[in-house]
């Protein structure tokens, strides 16, 4: 009889208990090969992986790498890099009371890990959360969103050419899948998604207390201040709302401008799609397309209020929707109850910075928050708001430093990654006294003769 998913799940998981077992992956040379092993495989499917991109999303080369390879390059190089001294024990003060004791934090492998990833960077988003579970000894189920299926096919065939699939396997399968992944033992899942699925994942991990990281998405804001520099700002928004047709978890969702500087700014942002994209941007090579046919029909949904400043056109056979610049857009607007995730850009505006402020502070935590204007004025909002990351003068680019931890807070996730981050994300932090046997203090024990002294000391 055929094995069921499940079964192959189970047997998955079993087989990777069995490996994770022989200690093999705690050894940090053992770490070191397969993030060296990754980082060739990924060199050499590099063209495969443009090819697969371009067809499930229409990301040209030169998207795929920037915002994709790169990145995860970056991170496995950070890894090499770091491993080592992040992996090694770390010595911590003794209390006097513990004296002559040593203290220390030791770092071990959760365990066996499930990684759940969307399809909007199907690469970057499931290969980049592998990193952090190979750097801290973890073996890992990988699931790739069925929603870009040539793409999960060739980090399928990639994975399985590269790696002993008792210590990573790949399972692809859609909302049924997930439900039996979900409902399995891990030591820690990984979900990249909504927020909605999100809570599904939390539910069903709670089951095994499986600690979670769950990186989600909502309605990152962007003020733009009357003293910002304009040009600067219409060009950053530009590209940070269409990159990938605006399907970018951290994309400015809505845009809060100041009523003096609104009309020049979206003028030139429309001047900036236009040298970014050409005059007929569907014959663009650089312009993605949306995921299918029904991501279309729901963001054609949101083009029906509002006055179009700019752009309009859909056509959902081709997966297509121009870049779209929505003027005297109010909140009671359909477009401004869910994350839009797509290349929509609705305007409000504003005459006192309390009114984004207020706004953005009655609803859900951002993922990611970006202001426009002077840095001091920028450090008195970021102060009066809260937001998984942000950018000031910018959007997007704080996700490029692997310095710093990426994740949401609140509605937007919990937990984060990228560097040193990935490595902890996927490590439990073990604490460790080692006491001597040459003095055994009387203090603690009863009839505690000492308490008077005890106490001087605790
Ligand atoms: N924080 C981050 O780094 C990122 C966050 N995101 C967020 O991900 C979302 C878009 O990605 P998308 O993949 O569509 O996210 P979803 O979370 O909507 O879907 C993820 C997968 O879960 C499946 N699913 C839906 N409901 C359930 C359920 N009840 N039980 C089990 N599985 C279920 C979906 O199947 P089906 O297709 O049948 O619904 C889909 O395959 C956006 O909200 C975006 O903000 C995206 C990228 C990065
Ligand atoms: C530019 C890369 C962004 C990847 C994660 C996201 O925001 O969807």
């Amino acid at each position: 009889m055929k094995a069921t998913t499940e079964d192959i799940i189970i047997k998955n998981i079993a087989n990777h208990r069995a490996f994770f077992s022989t200690q093999k992956t705690k050894e940090i040379s053992f770490r070191i090969a397969q993030l060296q092993k990754l980082k060739k495989a990924i060199l050499e499917y590099q063209e495969k992986i443009e090819n697969a991109l371009w067809i499930d999303l229409h990301k040209s080369p030169e998207e795929a790498y920037l915002t994709e390879i790169s990145i995860v390059l970056g991170e496995i190089d950070n890894h090499l890099k770091h491993l080592k001294k992040w992996a090694s024990p770390k010595k911590v003060a003794t209390p006097i009371h513990l004296l002559p004791s040593a203290s220390k934090v030791v770092y071990e492998p959760l365990g066996v890990a499930l990684i759940v990833a969307p399809w909007n960077y199907p690469f970057q988003l499931l290969i980049n959360s592998l990193v952090g579970s190979i750097s801290s000894g973890c073996c890992c189920v990988l699931k790739p969103s069925p929603d870009t299926p040539n793409v999960a096919k060739v980090m399928e065939t990639m994975i399985l050419e590269n790696f002993d699939s008792d210590y990573i396997s790949v399972v692809q399968g859609g909302r049924e899948t997930n439900t039996t992944l979900f409902a399995q033992r891990f030591d820690i899942i990984f979900f990249t998604g909504s927020s909605k699925v999100g809570k599904v994942v939390m539910r069903a991990a709670a089951e095994n207390l499986t600690p979670v990281v769950l990186e989600l998405g909502g309605k990152s804001p962007c003020i733009v201040a009357a003293d910002a520099n304009i040009d600067v700002a219409a060009k950053r928004i530009a590209w940070g709302k269409l990159i990938n047709a605006g399907q970018t978890c951290i994309a400015p969702d809505y845009l809060f401008a100041h009523q003096s500087i609104k009309d020049e700014l979206l003028n030139k942002i429309a001047g900036n799609i236009k040298s970014m994209y050409g005059d007929d941007i569907k014959q663009s090579r650089f312009y993605p397309r949306i995921v299918n046919e029904k991501a279309t029909e729901r963001l054609s949904t949101l083009l029906k209020e509002g006055k179009i400043h700019t752009g309009g056109d859909v056509d959902v056979k081709e997966k297509f929707i121009a870049p779209t610049i929505i003027d005297e857009v109010t909140p009671d607007f359909l477009i401004m109850q869910e994350e839009i995730f797509g290349p929509i850009l609705p305007v409000m505006t504003f005459n006192h910075i309390d009114e984004p402020i207020n706004y953005i502070n009655k609803n859900e935590k951002p993922l990611a928050f970006y202001y426009f204007g002077k840095n001091k004025n920028a450090k008195e909002v970021l102060l009066k708001t809260t937001s998984g990351g942000a950018c000031i003068n910018d959007t997007l680019m704080h996700i490029t430093n692997d310095n710093l931890p990426f994740g949401g807070v609140g509605n937007s996730g919990m937990g984060s990654y990228h560097g040193h981050e990935s490595f902890l994300a996927f490590s439990h932090k073990r604490a460790v006294v080692t006491t001597p046997t040459w003095i055994d203090l009387p203090l603690k024990y009863a009839p505690f003769k000492y308490f008077k002294w005890m106490k001087k000391i605790i």
